[in-house]
């Protein structure tokens, strides 16, 4: 009966006619390439076939296929969920009244046209406002600024260590390790000598290392003046809802005033006053901006009291040598009649009678012209408004402070501004030192200079003891009578903006937000489709993404090895790619054999131990037990996989590395410009600047771009 039954496969051998009517041959299912016929098996001198139900079989094919695809989406939907879970990020900004931290999330958005494909929040769980503080902002800050604390190790650490311990608890534990921690360190320590900066640096990266979020030292650092202007004004737009929309929409300059410096940023370039150095070309989105960015140093809130009570200190004629001895008296007419304390004085050395400094022990920097000597007077109040005001021009005007000659002549030109800094242009938002000065005196963002002029003017006039106590407890409750002239001299001539072009920003808008948004801009690679944000790319995540890749070629070739096997006659022929012949290996040509151990038979695979029906090897084994093992040789039970190029995802982001040096400490600056552009789907730093300068020059040397 067997034997009846090999003659009856031999019989169905011969009436095969044709390599394509593969039918015919009935003991080979022509999709399968399997044996139907057990029987045969039994003579094979290689172990059989288990030959599936055909049933059986059929099912299997479309449920290994689905369960292909869900795997696919599973695997898509891990990936996605992964890139666009939430991202932390902790900025501590150094300034030289304090160290303070955001805490930053950030999400992507749905993209839309009028909206931006990140969303960030700052997070400020447990600061609850005491509504008698009179602080301007509700941060969580340390005082005082870290310049303040060279080689001091435990002032350090008291002055980090809380933000640090604040910062974990805004975070949910499992995302301390992907929350990247900065510190960036502004005019305070920026003006420090190298030595004492880079002790500063150093031991405060000693103390972030410990911390549970990831930093680098690299991101402990001090930023240039430039680069504070720029994620001034980044934060600003990104909050004005100004930023990669569609159609483009008019952004604003920003004014951030601290307590050492004046940031200045607008878009815009005067052609007649175009400096290279100051000059930015950043995109967003399909939005090109070209951004002129400085900073002012000297012209912070603080610092520019500070040069109000050198100049008295200068016109009563006092020396170095008299303030070195302590018992000077600076008789200042911005502070109240009572007002009697004690105060270090930065710049009075320096315009002290006399020229050269006598030694101070102990002081190892020293310069020619007494930059740097803190020397120690008595503040004394002798208000007197005009007096005041008169003061807080000098203050303004750069003439009086440099070398500038001829002197500036206000009423003819922004008097605050070398020749070299283009003029501000455009409508400003003012900030930070200009929102703290307008709250302090109960402004409202609608109240005009004059206005901030006549609160001056009252507060000035009241006794100190009224005074201090008319306002709640906060610092520098002092220099206010001396602020309010000086922000409206510093805008009126030291800029020459009017009250039309400046609108009074919130205490929430402030560099770190700019710092937040252009490192989740490189976390999230966004790239814009057709319209608008239509299309959402994240950034390829490359230890997460490589073995999915991997994974998914593998499930690739398993499911094509199904299709292959589905596929019509015609897919199957040999000029097909999938279908050439290689008899080389058994596996594809990417050495990945199938993970499923199904055979097919293929016409297409000729090699040597493959029986087809015509073949006169096949013909000559008639005679012989037909071997499913060797008619199914190890050609083809697997796809044939042409070799073609296989690229790797271009989706990750490039960014542009480089390090600019500040004379003092390598700065990397590669995050300036870094936002999101339209091509492809890399960060592309789009601003350029083009010759160097101290702050950013090295790392915006090369066109400034930055693939997003
Ligand atoms: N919490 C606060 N409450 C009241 N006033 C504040 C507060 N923080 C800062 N100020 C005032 O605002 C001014 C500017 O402070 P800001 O924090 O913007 O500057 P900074 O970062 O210290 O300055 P810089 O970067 O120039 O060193 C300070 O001089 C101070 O008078």
């Amino acid at each position: 009966m067997v034997f009846a039954k090999l003659q009856g496969a031999k019989n169905n051998l011969r009436i095969s006619s044709s390599l394509q009517d593969l039918s015919s041959y009935r003991n080979i299912d022509p999709e399968h390439g399997l044996l139907r016929d057990p029987i045969n098996a039994s003579f094979s001198k290689t172990k059989p076939l288990q030959l599936p139900n055909p049933v059986r079989r059929k099912c299997l094919a479309p449920i290994a296929i689905i369960a292909f695809l869900l795997l696919i989406l599973f695997l898509l939907y891990i990936f996605y969920s992964h890139q666009a879970s939430p991202k932390y990020y902790v900025v501590l900004d150094c300034g030289s009244t304090g160290t303070r931290v955001y805490v930053y999330k950030a999400q992507v958005q749905q993209p839309h046209s009028t909206n931006f494909p990140i969303a960030i929040q700052s997070l400020k769980d447990g600061l609850r406002k005491n509504p008698a503080s009179g602080r301007a902002y509700d941060r969580m800050e340390t005082e005082p600024g870290l310049d303040k604390l060279v080689r001091n190790v435990t002032g350090l650490k008291t002055a980090l260590k809380p933000l640090l311990k604040w910062a974990q608890k805004q975070i949910p534990e499992a995302s301390h390790r992907s929350t990247s921690l900065f510190l960036y360190a502004t005019a305070g320590v920026r003006r420090l000598p190298f030595d004492d900066s880079k002790w500063l640096l150093d031991n405060a990266w000693n103390v972030l290392k410990g911390s549970p979020f990831v930093c680098r030292r690299a991101w402990v650092k001090i930023i240039s003046g430039t680069e504070e202007a720029y994620f001034g004004w980044i934060a600003l737009n990104y909050d004005s809802g100004n930023l990669g929309v569609e159609p483009r929409k008019e952004t604003y300059g920003a004014l951030d005033l601290g307590g050492s410096s004046l940031q200045v940023t607008f878009e815009g370039y005067n052609q007649q006053h175009f400096n290279s150095e100051t000059s930015l070309y950043v995109r967003i989105g399909s939005v090109n901006h070209h951004l002129t960015a400085y900073s002012l140093t000297g012209y912070g809130l603080n610092e520019a009291f500070d040069k109000s009570v050198a100049r008295v200190f200068k016109k009563f004629g006092y020396s170095v040598a008299d303030a070195v001895k302590g018992n000077v008296e600076v008789k200042h007419p911005c502070l109240q009649s009572g007002y009697k304390e004690r105060y270090t004085c930065s710049h009075c050395a320096a315009l002290a009678k006399g020229g050269e400094s006598p030694k101070v022990e102990g002081n190892e920097n020293l310069l020619g012209k007494n930059e740097g000597l803190k020397t120690t007077v008595t503040l004394v109040g002798v208000p007197n408004w005009q007096e005041c005001s008169a003061l807080a021009k000098v203050a303004v005007n750069l003439s009086e402070w440099s070398d500038v000659s001829p002197g500036l002549d206000c009423e003819i030109q922004p008097c605050a501004l070398g020749d070299d800094l283009p003029r501000p242009m455009g409508h400003f938002y003012v900030i930070s030192g200009f929102f703290v000065v307008y709250r302090f005196f109960n402004l409202s963002a609608e109240a005009t200079l004059e206005d901030v002029l006549e609160k001056g003017r009252e507060f000035c006039e009241k006794r100190w003891d009224v005074a201090k106590t008319s306002v709640a407890p906060q610092p520098f409750i002092e220099q206010y009578c001396f602020r309010a002239p000086y922000i409206a001299s510093l805008l009126r001539e030291g800029l020459h903006i009017t009250d039309k072009s400046i609108t009074v920003g919130s205490g929430s808008i402030t560099w770190t937000l700019g710092v937040a948004l252009l490192e989740a801009g490189k976390a999230y690679s966004v790239r814009f489709g057709l319209r608008g944000f239509g299309l959402l790319q994240m950034k390829m995540n490359i230890p997460f993404l490589v073995p999915i890749l991997i994974l998914s070629f593998i499930l690739l070739l398993c499911a094509l090895s199904w299709v292959v096997n589905w596929m019509p006659r015609f897919f199957r022929r040999q000029y097909l790619p999938f279908f050439r012949h290689n008899s080389g290996s058994s596996a594809s040509v990417l050495n990945i054999p199938s993970p499923f151990r199904f055979r097919r038979w293929s016409p297409i695979n000729s090699g040597d131990r493959i029986k087809t029906p015509l073949s006169p090897r096949a013909a000559a084994s008639q005679g012989r037990s037909f071997s499913p093992g060797q008619g199914l040789g190890d050609n083809s039970g697997n796809i044939q996989l042409m070799e073609s190029p296989f690229h790797p995802s271009t989706g990750s982001v490039v960014h542009s590395y480089s390090s600019n040096n500040l004379g003092q400490l390598q700065v990397d600056s590669s995050s300036i410009g870094a936002f999101w552009s339209s091509h492809r789907s890399q960060m592309r730093l789009q601003s350029r600047r083009s010759q160097s300068r101290e702050d950013l020059h090295s790392s915006l040397a090369e066109t400034h771009m930055v693939k997003v």
